[in-house]
């Protein structure tokens, strides 16, 4: 791979902040980003075939990221792979790893790989995914966690370098570590993460609220929650109850277009393009003509739902393809006129916060 290859494909051309993702061949890279980026279901990543070219996929959220991925083969003591230019306005560098696979190699060149990227830019982030954890039981996911840990930080010390940020993060595709990850990459990306924590917190404060996240709809990323303890399991179900709402809403969605003839609706102009990255789910295609054209939002979406253990989750779609997800108890029921009352305060804020960021 030639380094005209390598800058040819989009690098340069993309939205910052950008995540560079590396690591050995089959290691589960192309499956991370068709699953979380192309809606690829996770068993058909089976038949995905080797990548041989740098390849970018771009999602834009509170702020627009790329993700670049590398084959698996890239080498830089090639003179022609130019590790500055890579590096130097990269943001996150994720390295993942097999775990279900003899890892010492790929140790190695994760060393080597942090020793260019950090000689390029010190201040990168080092995100490192011990992959494929569905194959191994609870014991053994926390074991190979601590050998690598312990491998890069020793190697990482002996080379003198110490203020690296390094963190470790166990994933599969199977389930919902993969998105959780993600986010957590993506979070330390967001300069105005402290912002909408807090804002977050003071919602949940005055509205009886136990737990609230911040979701992209589109990548079920979670860009921010507040301050209370995060469990995977609230988090699964927070994601499910995103994909239950777009589907039920694509099921009742409105045809919004103008009627063949009819003049052009202004605002439903202006609506596409704050969020056309992230309508889909937001309107049926019920056109007949020949050519299918592009669909203009519907309403935001947005919905409440009681769970068997008393729990109420609520929903509401926020600026640029954000929902704002919420669990409270069902005391806090009677006071939902309030809790939208606030939440409409926090979009008003969330606007500003988008619109000066
Ligand atoms: N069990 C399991 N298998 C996975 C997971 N992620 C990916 N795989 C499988 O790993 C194999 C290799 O995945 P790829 O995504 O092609 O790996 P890659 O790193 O992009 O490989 P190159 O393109 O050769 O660099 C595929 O058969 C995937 O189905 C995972 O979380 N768990």
């Amino acid at each position: 791979m030639s380094a005209e290859e390598l800058h040819g494909h989009g690098f340069g051309a993309n939205p910052s902040p950008r995540i560079v993702m590396m690591g050995l061949r089959r290691g589960g890279k192309s499956s991370i980003c068709q699953v979380m980026f192309h809606n690829m279901q996770p068993l058909d990543t089976l038949y995905i075939e080797s990548t041989t070219a740098p390849t970018t996929s771009v999602f834009s959220s509170f702020i627009d990221f790329a993700v670049m991925e590398l084959p698996g083969q890239i080498n830089f003591t090639d003179a022609m792979i130019d590790a500055e230019r890579i590096f130097s306005s990269c943001g996150a560098l994720i390295y993942v790893i097999d775990s279900q696979d003899e890892y010492i190699n790929a140790l190695a060149n994760l060393h080597s790989i942090i020793i260019h990227a950090v000689n390029a830019n010190p201040t990168i982030n080092i995100e490192v995914f011990i992959h494929k954890v569905d194959g191994l039981s609870e014991d053994f996911r926390l074991d190979a966690q601590r050998d690598i840990t312990q491998r890069v930080t020793d190697e990482l010390l002996d080379d003198g370098l110490v203020n690296v940020s390094i963190s470790f993060h166990l994933t599969s595709i199977f389930d919902h570590s993969i998105y959780e990850a993600f986010s957590r990459v993506v979070q330390k990306l967001i300069p105005q993460l402290a912002t909408l924590e807090n804002l977050l917190n003071v919602l949940c404060q005055h509205s009886g609220i136990d737990k609230a996240f911040l979701f992209d709809i589109g990548s079920k990323i979670f860009v921010a929650t507040d301050s209370s303890p995060l469990d995977i399991p609230t988090y699964e179900i927070c994601t499910d109850f995103i994909d239950i709402t777009v589907d039920m809403n694509n099921l009742y969605a409105v045809d919004r277009r103008p009627k063949s003839g009819s003049r052009t609706d202004p605002n439903a102009n202006s609506n596409n393009n704050n969020n056309n990255n992230h309508n889909n789910g937001i309107a049926v295609n019920q056109n007949t003509t020949d050519r299918p054209e592009p669909i203009p939002p519907g309403r935001p979406i947005g919905s409440t739902s009681r769970l068997s253990n008393g729990v109420i989750l609520y929903l509401q779609q926020m600026v640029k393809g954000l929902a704002l997800v919420c669990l409270m108890r069902k005391e806090s029921m009677p006071k939902i006129a309030l809790v939208e009352y606030n939440i409409e305060f926090f979009r008003d804020a969330l606007e500003q916060l988008w619109l000066i960021g």
